[in-house]
């Protein structure tokens, strides 16, 4: 059946018809992981010059559907057909002739080889003689066009580079073109390390991808991205599409109301209550390494403290340094004056123990209270992962099951219990909340305002503009040195980025 919607592209209007044949639809996908039912009879589709958004809380069953779009998961049940062709033996390599390309939301760049040694891994077109010059042109002329001030180099290393860049370069390699064709591409979470001037100029290209005639899928929890730049959304609940409507047809409350989150869409019309706490002890000095004047990072107990300015531009080497000078107890000239504990942001490199279940990555970092003479006792352990599964909706039937059975976004909530659930007084929080749906992110704001009421204190790094509004001050970074702070009185978008973008001290 051709895709019948009417679909916006750059402000236009058009009805896709005979024309904008769908390039792929899936019929009654169904897919089980033990006891779960990641999806639940999906039906699905996108049409030719599409952007279709696709929403849904953490565990809805938004990266199982992609995967099947992607050929990396087969449906037990259900059909796939690809431009009216239904395709009985689908798979990676025959979505990728189709044209069909997909940047999931784990960063699978191999952290060993260079940008342009990781292109050529997607495009066996480049052999012989001076592959990797072409490699390195080809990849570069896209890093230009998607993002003109990348600064990132085909040389590179990719473990070289921070999670935002390795972001941009998976981007960027999913739409260069070799000998394949480009149809569709699923970015799952595209912007979740980017911040907002970076992630601005990818989804004015994705808008621009789209209006050439070409398909996008756009998995996103900034439900402002979605409804700014979908033509078509979709939203996914325990598995099953709950909704497709043309995008105008949603705003921000409709979203959230049929993702399920009625209580989220209260508070997200309530006002922010957060109150300066009486300045108590300090629990933070630092100054970053770069920092040649008199600017300094003070954190006393009880305040929540926003670090902001432009991805990578020293926000995660300060807080990296400031966990190490709490462990080490050396002379930095960082002071500390509590235990500390760490939200990763890079869940991959820096916060996910593979082996693991769920329950021990969410009790490694309260072991002493987990003890039971010299061993730990799983009771305690159990009682401690059942409480935060609770408190924050972790979605699995089984918290001994290992980590990777979860969603993105759970994995990101067990980072979080770990370190709340620790007894750190500091918490510092590498830009957290990468994959965490709306409904959840509210709730930890809440934890996190509550727990500053109680004396904690908080350091976080985040990329999203909006959550600086749970800070009670804010310092900008750029190029590796503090060249603002900002109280909450003067926190707006416009000021952050003149501050990141200003040459101003
Ligand atoms: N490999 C796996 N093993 C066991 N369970 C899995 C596996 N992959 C997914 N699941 C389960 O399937 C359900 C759907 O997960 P999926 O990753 O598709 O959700 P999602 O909507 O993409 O969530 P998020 O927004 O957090 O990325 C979840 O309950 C998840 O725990």
């Amino acid at each position: 059946m051709p895709n019948a919607d009417i679909v916006r592209l750059d402000g236009a209007e058009k009805h896709s018809g005979a024309a904008n044949m769908d390039i792929i639809r899936l019929d009654g996908a169904e897919k089980h992981f033990g006891a779960v039912r990641a999806l639940a009879g999906v039906d699905f589709h996108v049409g030719s010059g599409e952007c279709v958004g696709l929403v849904g809380h953490n565990g809805a069953g938004k990266s199982t559907l992609m995967h099947m779009v992607a050929g990396t998961l087969i449906p037990e049940s259900g059909q796939i057909a690809v431009r009216s062709r239904v395709e009985d033996n689908y798979s990676v390599p025959r979505a990728q002739q189709l044209g069909i390309r997909c940047v999931f939301q784990e960063l699978s760049l191999c952290p060993n080889l260079s940008v342009a040694e990781n292109t050529r891994i997607n495009h066996p077109a480049l052999r012989g003689l001076g592959w990797r010059r072409k490699a390195a042109d080809l990849i570069t002329a896209k890093l230009d066009e998607i993002f003109p001030d990348h600064s990132i180099s085909a040389a590179d290393i990719a473990s070289d580079l921070s999670i935002g860049k390795r972001q941009m370069v998976e981007v960027a390699r999913a739409f260069t073109v070799t000998q394949d064709p480009l149809e569709l591409v699923i970015l799952d979470e595209p912007t979740s390390s980017l911040d907002a001037h970076t992630a601005g100029q990818l989804l004015a290209f994705v808008r621009r991808f789209v209006a050439g005639g070409k398909s996008c899928i756009l998995i996103s929890h900034v439900l402002g991205e979605v409804l700014g730049n979908a033509d078509r959304i979709v939203v996914m609940r325990d598995g099953k599409v709950v909704a497709s409507d043309a995008a105008k047809a949603f705003d921000r409350d409709r979203l959230v109301t049929t993702m399920g989150g009625a209580e989220a869409r209260e508070k997200i019309a309530a006002e922010i209550a957060i109150q300066k706490p009486e300045t108590g002890p300090l629990r933070v000095r630092a100054r970053p390494a770069r920092q040649q004047d008199g600017n300094e990072l003070v954190a006393h107990a009880g305040e929540i403290i926003g670090l902001a300015g432009l991805a990578g531009h020293g926000q995660t080497d300060l807080l990296l340094a400031i966990f190490a000078a709490a462990a080490a107890r050396a002379k930095t000239g960082i002071e500390v004056t509590a235990p500390v504990a760490l939200v990763a942001g890079d869940r991959q490199s820096d916060g996910i123990f593979p082996q693991w279940s769920i329950a021990q990555n969410i009790g490694i970092r309260s072991l002493a209270r987990l003890r039971n003479g010299l061993l730990i006792s799983p009771q305690r352990e159990a009682e401690l992962a059942d409480f935060w599964q609770k408190k924050i909706g972790i979605r699995t039937p089984d918290m001994n099951n290992n980590i990777f059975s979860l969603s993105g976004g759970n994995q990101q909530k067990v980072l979080f219990a770990r370190a709340l659930g620790s007894d750190a007084k500091i918490v510092l929080m590498d830009d957290p909340m990468r994959g965490v749906d709306i409904g959840t992110k509210l709730e930890v704001y809440d934890l996190v305002r509550e727990e500053a009421g109680r004396g904690r204190t908080f350091l976080w790094y985040t990329t999203e503009t909006e959550e600086l509004d749970n800070c009670h001050h804010i310092y900008v970074f750029k190029n590796g040195r503090i060249v603002a702070k900002l109280g909450r009185d003067e926190l707006t978008e416009e000021k952050i980025i003149q501050s990141s973008f200003g040459d101003a001290a």
